[in-house]
């Protein structure tokens, strides 16, 4: 089993019962990772990913081997066939293959490029490794998918949304940031609201900032963020980079940073983001440290997310 999309989840109300479960006991099942080695490989940096599943993977009984591939790792090639004679040093064939034999699961982050949208959307870090590794795969926020960070914000919302409400209403709303991002988050945010049953959604970002209409299909989308975020109750934020104008920055208008006002619009709505997150650029101090904000809490889950899929895994090696 590996875990590359959110799609990889059968149930997904019973993925985030069982998580909340392990969260009210994580140590319960300390043996079952006994002698198993986790390998967390990261081409990019970390804070929450890294700790949060090394931790979940403690709370398992496991070994850990972390490695930074930005600035420790042999620059890797991906294409088959290629001939070796510019930057890259080692084949992925022989990368993936050798750490398969010191590691039981592989955790890979490796973002977007945003120069070659055919290359970020192949998946061409992951699936190299999908291909050549010989144990299991747990995506830790690919090129354009973020399935540990979706399932925690499954399990956060489970957690807070109202009870008196039959379909809550769940917002994603772009807001500015300085550089260009992926837009992995915000893909692996709609492939989970599609598959949630009872809740009501709707994306807002400025006209241009679709993401691949393969990910959002037939979701909701609302240009005016003010008319979005009307009797919201989760106002879920994230900055992507454009799409169509690939990996470009074409939108910086700072009226769509997330202010008190705009809440002031929503349901008593909670403000997520799954950080690291600007400051009065993305959203205002007032609304990140007040009492709505669940962002501490919604990175709390990332542990019972990581766990529960660890545990998925380690129970079919
Ligand atoms: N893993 C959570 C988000 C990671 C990444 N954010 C960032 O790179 C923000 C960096 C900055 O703000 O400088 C993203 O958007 O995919
Ligand atoms: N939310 C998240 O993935 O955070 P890090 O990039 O710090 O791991």
């Amino acid at each position: 089993m590996n875990y590359i999309s959110i799609k990889e989840i059968n149930s997904l109300s019973k993925w985030v019962k069982q998580a909340i479960k392990i969260k009210k006991n994580p140590l319960k099942n300390q043996s079952l990772g006994k002698n198993k080695t986790l390998g967390m490989l990261f081409f990019n940096p970390s804070l929450r990913t890294r700790l949060s599943t090394q931790k979940a993977a403690m709370n398992l009984g496991m070994n850990v081997m972390v490695m930074n591939f930005t600035n420790e790792g042999w620059t890797l090639e991906f294409e088959d066939g290629a001939v070796m004679n510019s930057g890259a040093s080692e084949h992925i064939k022989e990368a993936a293959e050798v750490v398969s034999q010191y590691c039981d699961i592989i955790a890979i982050r490796a973002f977007a490029g945003l120069v070659d949208k055919e290359k970020d959307y192949q998946e061409t870090v992951i699936s190299g490794f999908l291909k050549y590794a010989t144990v299991p795969i747990v995506n830790m926020e690919s090129a354009i998918r973020h399935p540990l960070q979706s399932l925690a914000d499954a399990i956060t919302m489970e957690e807070f949304k109202p009870r008196h409400k039959n379909k809550p209403k769940v917002v994603l709303s772009w807001a500015p940031h300085p550089k260009a991002l992926p837009q992995a988050v915000a893909n692996s945010f709609v492939e989970m609201m599609q598959m949630q049953k009872d809740m009501d959604f709707v994306i807002t970002h400025p006209e241009g900032y679709e993401l691949s209409p393969e990910i959002t299909q037939d979701c909701k989308i609302e240009y005016d963020q003010n008319k979005a975020f009307e009797n919201a109750d989760f106002v879920y934020v994230k900055n992507w980079s454009n799409f169509n104008d690939y990996g470009k920055v074409t939108n910086s208008d700072p009226n769509w940073t997330v202010t008190a006002e705009k809440m002031a619009l929503t349901n008593n709505g909670k403000f997520m983001h799954c950080l690291p997150v600007r400051r009065n650029v993305i959203v205002s101090d007032e609304v990140l440290d007040g009492e709505n904000s669940i962002v501490i809490e919604q990175a709390n889950n990332r542990t019972y997310s990581a766990q529960l899929v660890l545990q998925k895994i380690l129970k079919k090696i």
